[in-house]
This record gives C-alpha cells, sequence and structure tokens, in this order.
C-alpha cells in the first residue's frame, strides 16, 4: 500500500495515518469471516469531507481497504459511515457497490431523507443508519428527530448502531431502550478499562445487554480503549492486554450478539497505529475458542448483514 495523502485537505493536526504494509496474521480466520467494522475516508478529490466534521483525515480509499480486507484473510466488509462526511454517504455507497457483494453499509441519514434515497441505499447494501452520541464527533441531533428516523429504516429490515461514552449511558438509557430495531453498540460503548470489570459503569453495560435481547455490541477497538496496552506493533501478540477482559466477558455472555472489526483506517488515533496484522491476533484473546471465533466473525455479522445467505 502507499502512503496516504488528503487531497486538497489539510488534515488535523497529529493525524496518525494508517498503518502501511501490516504484517500477516498468525491467527487464520475462519473461513467467511466479515470485517464488520471499517471505514472509507474520500478520497477527498473525488468525495469531499463534509463541512460539519470535527476532523480532516488522511484519505483512505475503498481500494485500500479491500486489498487489507484480501491481505488479512477476511471474506467481506461492513462499510460504517464515518462522521467525517456527516450525512453524505457516497463515499461509503460507492464502497458498497465496488465490492461485488461483498460489503453491506451502515448510513447516517438526516430526518429529511426521502423513502425513495432510503430506497438506494438498501439497493446499494445499506442495512443500519448510525446515531453518534460522542461529542468530540458531532453536534447534538435531537432525540425526537433520531427516533423518527429509527421508526422508518425499521420497516426496511435495518437495526442501528450507537456509538456513545460509557459516562454516558444512563443518561441515554430511556432512548436507548426504546429503539424498536436490532440495537449495535460500536466499540463496547467505550469502557473506561482503568475502571473495575466489576465496577457500576461496566456492569451497566451488561445490564443493558442482559436486559434487551435487541442489543449487541461489537468487541472492537482494544487500540482505543486500552490504557497500558501493549500496543499491536513490532509483532506483540498479546497486544491490550487491559482490554482483554472486558471484550472477553462480552463475547462469552452473549455469543451470538458480538462483531468484531478492524475499525481500519482508525480515526482520530492520538497515540499510535496499530499494525491491522496483530489486531487479528488480538481475536483469539477475547474469543478463545473456534466456536466462539466463528459466531463473532461469521454467523454473527451474516445474520445480520446477509441475512438472506445466512443459514
Ligand atoms: O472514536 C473515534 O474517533 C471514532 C470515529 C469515528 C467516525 O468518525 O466515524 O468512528 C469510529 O468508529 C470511531
Amino acid at each position: 500500500m502507499s502512503k496516504p495523502t488528503s487531497g486538497d485537505f489539510t488534515k488535523t493536526a497529529g493525524w496518525l495515518d494508517w498503518y502501511t504494509g501490516p504484517t500477516k496474521p498468525s491467527f487464520k480466520l475462519p473461513a467467511g469471516a466479515v470485517d464488520a467494522h471499517c471505514h472509507v475516508f474520500g478520497p477527498g478529490a473525488e468525495f469531499p469531507y463534509a463541512p460539519e466534521r470535527k476532523y480532516t483525515p488522511c484519505d483512505a480509499s475503498k481500494h485500500e481497504l479491500y486489498a487489507l480486507r484480501d491481505h488479512l484473510g477476511f471474506a467481506r466488509n461492513v462499510v460504517v459511515q464515518a462522521t467525517c462526511h456527516g450525512a453524505d454517504n457516497r463515499a461509503m455507497v460507492d464502497a458498497c457497490l465496488s465490492s461485488g457483494g461483498k460489503a453491506r453499509g451502515v448510513a447516517t441519514v438526516k430526518r429529511s431523507v426521502t423513502d425513495e434515497e432510503l430506497q438506494a441505499l438498501h439497493a446499494a447494501g445499506v442495512r443500519g443508519v448510525r446515531f453518534n452520541f460522542v461529542k468530540r464527533l458531532v453536534d447534538f441531533t435531537p432525540k425526537d428527530e433520531l427516533m423518527e428516523i429509527a421508526g422508518r429504516i425499521a420497516k426496511l429490515g435495518w437495526h442501528v448502531v450507537i456509538y456513545f461514552e460509557a459516562v454516558d449511558l444512563p443518561e441515554l438509557w430511556d432512548f436507548f431502550t426504546s429503539l424498536p430495531t436490532t440495537v449495535v453498540v460500536d466499540h463496547m460503548g467505550r469502557p473506561d478499562v482503568s475502571k473495575p470489570i466489576d465496577g457500576p459503569e461496566f456492569q451497566l453495560f451488561l445490564k443493558f445487554m442482559r436486559e434487551h435481547p435487541n442489543v449487541w455490541s461489537k468487541v472492537s477497538c482494544p487500540e482505543r480503549l486500552s490504557v497500558t496496552g501493549p500496543k499491536a506493533l513490532n509483532g506483540e501478540q498479546a497486544a491490550y492486554q487491559d482490554v482483554v477482559p472486558f471484550a472477553r466477558k462480552v463475547v462469552e455472555e452473549f455469543p451470538d450478539r458480538v462483531l468484531w472489526g478492524t475499525d481500519w483506517p482508525h480515526p482520530n488515533l492520538k497515540d499510535h497505529m496499530p499494525d491491522d496484522g496483530l489486531l487479528v491476533d488480538f481475536i483469539p484473546q477475547i474469543a478463545p475458542t473456534a466456536e466462539l471465533q466463528h459466531k463473532l466473525l461469521v454467523d454473527n455479522p451474516m445474520r445480520l448483514y446477509w441475512p438472506e445467505e445466512s443459514a
């Protein structure tokens, strides 16, 4: 892979580009594995970044994403709309349409989206919308607007992906638990892994999943959540030890409602950029058996994104 650029855009100061030349994972992914959380950025010259964005990334094209998929051994991708593109889904849709059926998408839409536009997104492979509550990434959208969107996309059989910080779960609880669809939490609701796993914050997240069988979780982004590392760099096979108990707990308690993704190209990392091959090697630490791995990487994402092909 070549070095990333940003077209005519100027990257946010301190921006870390995705890792070029990732290693081949030692962990062999099961056949049909899905990278269920990744993004494309631009390229900015073709798909300009949204005026309301909170960061300007380096470009990360569909070609680079699909080369990474093949290199790591994934069969398919779920391309999640990145906030730097706002509600302009063209780059994500273009990636899905050029994947030969190997990618599905998650969009961001506004209340003004028409039924025809939703139908076109569906035809392109979109199966969900993303609601973002992380304040450094987006401006606030009123909950009545989001609930209206959820009601409309429910009719298409889509789900809602939610991204929030663990401290905000109490305030968002009533809204999340009234959503009429399957609800998929990004990155385990971003637990503070320096707090105890049996402390009130993470226990509330587990209660959220226990009491609501429509709630799923991505057990992704150890590189984002880890405080103590070690980092997935320089051949490290036991990366992000502090995240392992949290992710493993979710995988073992809810094996049929978990997803995993690389999060490539890893927006907004400030500390280091992981080697994506070593990130794949993180998976057996949190899903230690072949059965758990198959559910996490194949059965669950297929059921959610390719139900027509799922056994
Ligand atoms: O934590 C983040 O900065 C982040 C940002 C985005 C996005 O900008 O869409 O997506 C993610 O999955 C994570």
